[in-house]
């Protein structure tokens, strides 16, 4: 049995995505956050963390690079794909009318737009996560509040669901990466890059110009297809930026692998290997 942690509660879309990768019979731990998260991956204290990494509607998720840009030692195994289909949830006869304010993840709220533009009368409020919301209202227990979540979360807490896939979006989709501890990214790598279908990692590059198409050049000679490309602001200092980058590694061999990390690393200010898996497929 594995300690697997993830953010939030029981019916959460994190919990979903660690229930789908791993299986029950497992020992899950929610987090209210993915610092203490990462801490406790760091420490030991558990074997696994999923973190949501990219939602099809609203992009790459930073709550979570931003811490694991500079984690060495974290390095992610797996992916996984969550289908992200918001219900409006609320008490036993309630209707949508009688509703004044919706709670949920700023996550969940930001997938919803559109909802919130039909229905003006009702106010969106942020959540710690989608499933806690639903927890909340029933607390609450008072037919003006509503909140947005899974069914697992709904049917969990005996509530009532008013409407399904209220997301702006119908394919809406969050993308999940597993992370462990590994103490040195670099012998770890060999052995799983053999069989594995991409690879991601950010980096920062050095202050000259064409610095970043020296990168880009690195991946585009050794013939690497990149997947995706984003700048993020390093948060170091103002208006410096650095760089998440997905690259498909499918049938490429081990020692040309390393001969790329080694010449990226050389060219770099900052690299750090996020991880090295196989493409999640099952959806
Ligand atoms: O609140 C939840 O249900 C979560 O699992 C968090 C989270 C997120 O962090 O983005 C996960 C997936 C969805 O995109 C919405 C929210």
């Amino acid at each position: 049995m594995q300690k697997i942690g993830y953010q939030g509660v029981y019916g959460a879309y994190s919990s979903i995505a660690s229930l789908n990768y791993f299986g029950e019979d497992n020992d899950f731990i929610g987090y209210d956050d993915f610092k203490t998260m990462a801490d406790d991956l760091q420490r030991g204290k558990i074997d696994y963390g999923v973190f949501p990494v990219e939602n099809s509607t609203t992009g790459q998720i930073y709550r979570t690079l931003d811490i694991l840009k500079y984690e060495k030692d974290l390095f992610a195994i797996g992916e996984t794909i969550v289908e992200v289909n918001h219900n409006l949830i609320a008490l036993p006869n309630t209707t949508v009318d009688d509703l004044k304010f919706v709670y949920s993840h700023p996550e969940a709220l930001s997938q919803c737009l559109e909802f919130f533009k039909k229905h003006p009368h009702i106010t969106p409020v942020s959540y710690e996560d989608t499933a806690k919301s639903v927890v909340y209202i029933k607390e609450l227990n008072n037919k003006e509040n509503g909140a947005i979540a899974s069914s697992l979360a709904g049917k969990t807490h005996n509530m009532n669901i008013l409407s399904t896939s209220i997301q702006d979006m119908s394919g809406n989709k969050t993308r999940f990466l597993i992370f462990k501890k590994v103490l040195d990214k670099s012998y770890y790598f060999a052995d799983t890059a053999q069989n594995a279908e991409k690879l991601s990692c950010y980096f920062e590059t050095k202050h000259e110009t064409g610095a970043l198409s020296k990168i880009l050049e690195i991946f585009s000679k050794q013939n690497y297809n990149l997947l995706s490309l984003h700048s993020r602001s390093t948060k170091k200092n103002s208006f410096e930026y650095g760089f998440f980058v997905d690259v498909n590694i499918n049938g490429i061999d081990v020692e040309s692998l390393k001969n790329l990390l080694y010449k990226l690393e050389d060219n770099l200010l900052y690299f750090n290997l996020l991880g090295i898996y196989n493409e999640f497929k099952n959806l």
